[in-house]
């Protein structure tokens, strides 16, 4: 039974600091149990506060990097290198400082790619190369250790956004045309390939996430937010900061000397 956990820090940069020590545990653990670990990387502001606290953390060398597979959970489609890409964000903020094996680094394609400037057949490429790193877990998927999501005003997660087609897809990946966000054009594992995920880390800071933070995490029923249909199979936490869980009620005491 998945586990659901809210994580309150003062502020981002106290969150970026706490989600990076977190993650090089998360990632060290993984590997002492199975040598490889994996994790899919989100774009966005928290997640590139987070990428360059790991990249300068003492504790980055526990990892054995060349080990850990990098997929990502969405991508602009735009030509490679370009700076709007979360390819490019990862890269500069982390992975070019790490000793990865560059085999297992999987970028989504760009628009300059094989597929030139057609998203649907660039989001069958990737689905394709996730494919091919299953390893008898979920059919046509590789585990996934962590899925990072920045969440978005809208309640948006990785591309997929509120009513649009991304919410209603079965495929693991698909392409996406008039995203609210810019740039317009982007390429997104659904919810359907997230849920696979042992974790699923939700990273929000900032008073313009409250509205969204709160309705995902107490709304019961079916709300049509994604960052409230995202979970993992054996956890999903919510790191936020002060401002972003606003309107996350505090948890019941367990203090048996508090009055009902
Ligand atoms: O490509 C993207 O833009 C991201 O993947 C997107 O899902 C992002 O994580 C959220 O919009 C939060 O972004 P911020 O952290 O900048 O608010």
């Amino acid at each position: 039974m998945s586990q659901t956990g809210v994580v309150v820090h003062a502020d981002a940069q106290s969150l970026a600091q706490a989600t990076a020590a977190r993650l090089l545990v998360r990632l060290v653990d993984a590997q002492s149990h199975r040598e490889t670990a994996s994790v899919v990387l989100t774009g966005g502001r928290s997640a590139a506060v987070i990428y360059a606290a790991m990249r300068d953390s003492p504790a980055r060398d526990a990892v054995d990097w060349s080990k850990v597979d990098f997929w990502w959970g969405d991508e602009r489609f735009l030509p490679s290198g370009d700076p709007e890409r979360n390819e490019t964000q990862a890269r500069e903020a982390l992975l070019d400082a790490l000793p990865v094996d560059p085999a297992r680094v999987h970028p989504m394609p760009a628009s300059d790619g094989p597929d030139g400037d057609d998203p649907e057949a660039a989001a069958g490429r990737y689905a394709d190369e996730l494919a091919r790193a299953s390893r008898g877990g979920t059919p046509g998927l590789p585990r996934f250790d962590i899925v990072l999501l920045g969440v978005g005003e809208d309640g948006h997660i990785a591309s997929v956004f509120p009513e649009h087609p991304a919410v209603y897809d079965t495929r693991p990946v698909t392409a996406v045309r008039g995203a609210p966000k810019p740039p317009p054009v982007r390429l997104t594992l659904t919810q359907v390939a997230i849920n696979t995920a042992t974790e699923v880390w939700l990273l929000a800071t900032g008073a313009g996430k409250a509205s969204a933070v709160g309705t995902a995490i107490t709304a019961s029923g079916p709300v049509r937010l994604p960052a409230a249909s995202v979970h993992g199979q054996e956890r999903t936490l919510w790191l936020l900061d002060r401002e972003a869980a606003r309107d996350v009620p505090p948890p019941p005491s367990t203090n048996p000397l508090t009055p009902p």
